[in-house]
C-alpha cells in the first residue's frame, strides 16, 4: 500500500495510535460493460455490468481541517472532485482534508472518483469516531458517487473485489452481485480521458441495451474470456469505442490476445500478456482478490 502523504503523520484520535492514522486501500475497477439504471433514490440507482477489481488502486487518508473546509489532494495536487466531498458532508464531518495516492490515472475508466468516495467514507468513519457498518459506508459512498454523476457501479464493485458481476443495480441493500471465480494478470494502456459525467448525462438507451445483451451472455458462461469478448462487443455496439482504442484492441487480437476498452476512459485492458505480446508497453497488475479495506494502527 503506498503512503497517501509523505509528511509526518499527525492524526491523533481514538481510532489510531497517533503514529499510524487509518488508511484505506481501494482497488481500481475497470468496467467492461454496463447498463445505466437511474432512480430518484440514489441507493436504488446504479448500473448492472461486469468489471475487474485491480491490485493497482487508490490509497486514502483523512485528517480533520478547519471547520467548513473540504479539500481533496490527489497525488499532492488539490483537485475539485465532488464524490469524496459529498461523502464528508453526508457523514456530517465539519472540515476535513483527504490525502490520496493513485496508481491509476483519473478520468480514464478506473473508478478513481468512486475509490476516493469509498476510501474517504472508510477513513472518515474511523477518524471521526463514526459508528457506521461497512455496508452503511458503502451506501454513503455509492450515493455520493451517483449524485456527483461520476459513476454508477464502481463503488459496490470496489467494495467486493475480484471480478464483480452486478446483476441488479444499487447500494448493498438493493443491488445483487455475483462474480467470476477466476483471477488473472491484467495489463492496461491509457491513451486519454473520457468524462463519465458527460456520457451518463446524455442518452444512455443504446448503451443500456448493449449492456443487457452483454450481461446475458456472461451469465450463461461466467468466465474471463467471455467477459472480455462481451466487453469488446459492448464497446462497439454502445458506440463508445474511440479510433485510438479500437486500433490497440485490434493489435491485441492480432497477437492472439484478449483485450477490450475500460468504461469510461480511453484505456485498453488485456488479460495475461495481451498488450505486451502486441508490442505495447503496458502497466501490469492483477485482479485484486478482495475489496476495499481499512488499516488501523498498522493492522
Ligand atoms: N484535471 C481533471 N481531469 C479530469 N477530471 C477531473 C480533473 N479535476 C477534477 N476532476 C474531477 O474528477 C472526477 C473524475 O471522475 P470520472 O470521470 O468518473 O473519473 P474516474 O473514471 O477516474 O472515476 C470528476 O468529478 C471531475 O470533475
Ligand atoms: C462505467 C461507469 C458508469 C463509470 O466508470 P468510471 O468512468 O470509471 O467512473 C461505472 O461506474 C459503472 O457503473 O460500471
Amino acid at each position: 500500500m503506498s503512503d497517501p502523504d509523505d509528511r509526518p503523520t499527525q492524526v491523533g484520535s481514538d481510532a489510531g495510535d497517533g503514529d499510524r492514522p487509518p488508511t484505506a486501500f481501494v482497488p481500481a475497477h475497470v468496467t467492461g460493460f454496463f447498463t445505466a439504471e437511474p432512480a430518484n433514490d440514489p441507493t436504488k440507482a446504479g448500473s448492472t455490468g461486469a468489471g475487474l477489481a485491480l491490485s493497482d488502486g487508490v490509497t486514502v487518508r483523512v485528517e480533520p481541517a478547519t471547520p467548513g473546509t473540504y479539500e481533496v489532494l490527489l497525488d499532492r495536487e488539490p483537485m475539485d472532485i465532488e464524490a469524496p466531498k459529498r461523502v464528508l458532508q453526508a457523514l456530517r464531518v465539519d472540515g476535513a482534508r483527504v490525502y490520496a495516492r493513485s496508481e491509476v490515472p483519473l478520468a480514464s475508466g478506473f473508478g478513481v472518483s468512486g475509490a476516493l468516495a469509498l476510501g474517504t467514507a472508510l477513513c472518515a468513519n474511523a477518524v471521526f469516531d463514526g459508528e457506521l457498518s461497512e455496508n452503511e459506508l458503502v451506501t454513503v459512498a455509492h450515493g455520493a458517487e451517483v449524485q456527483a454523476g461520476t459513476g454508477l457501479g464502481d463503488v459496490v464493485a470496489q467494495a467486493r473485489g475480484g471480478v464483480p458481476v452486478r446483476l441488479e443495480p444499487g447500494a448493498p441493500a438493493e443491488g445483487v452481485m455475483d462474480g467470476i471465480p477466476a483471477r488473472s494478470r491484467v495489463e492496461y494502456v491509457t491513451l486519454g480521458e473520457l468524462s463519465t459525467a458527460e456520457v451518463l448525462s446524455g442518452d444512455t438507451e443504446e448503451l443500456t441495451h448493449a449492456g443487457e445483451r452483454a450481461l446475458s451472455a456472461l451469465v450463461q458462461e461466467p468466465t474471463l474470456p467471455r467477459f472480455v469478448r462481451a466487453s469488446r462487443r459492448f464497446a462497439r455496439e454502445a458506440g463508445l469505442l474511440t479510433d485510438r482504442v479500437r486500433d490497440v484492441v485490434l493489435d491485441v487480437s492480432e497477437a492472439d490476445g484478449s483485450g477490450a476498452m475500460a468504461m469510461l476512459g480511453e484505456t485498453v485492458f488485456a488479460l495475461g500478456t495481451g498488450l505486451s505480446d502486441a508490442g505495447h508497453d503496458p502497466s501490469v497488475c492483477r485482479v485484486h482478490p478482495t475489496g476495499a479495506h481499512l488499516t488501523l494502527d498498522g493492522w
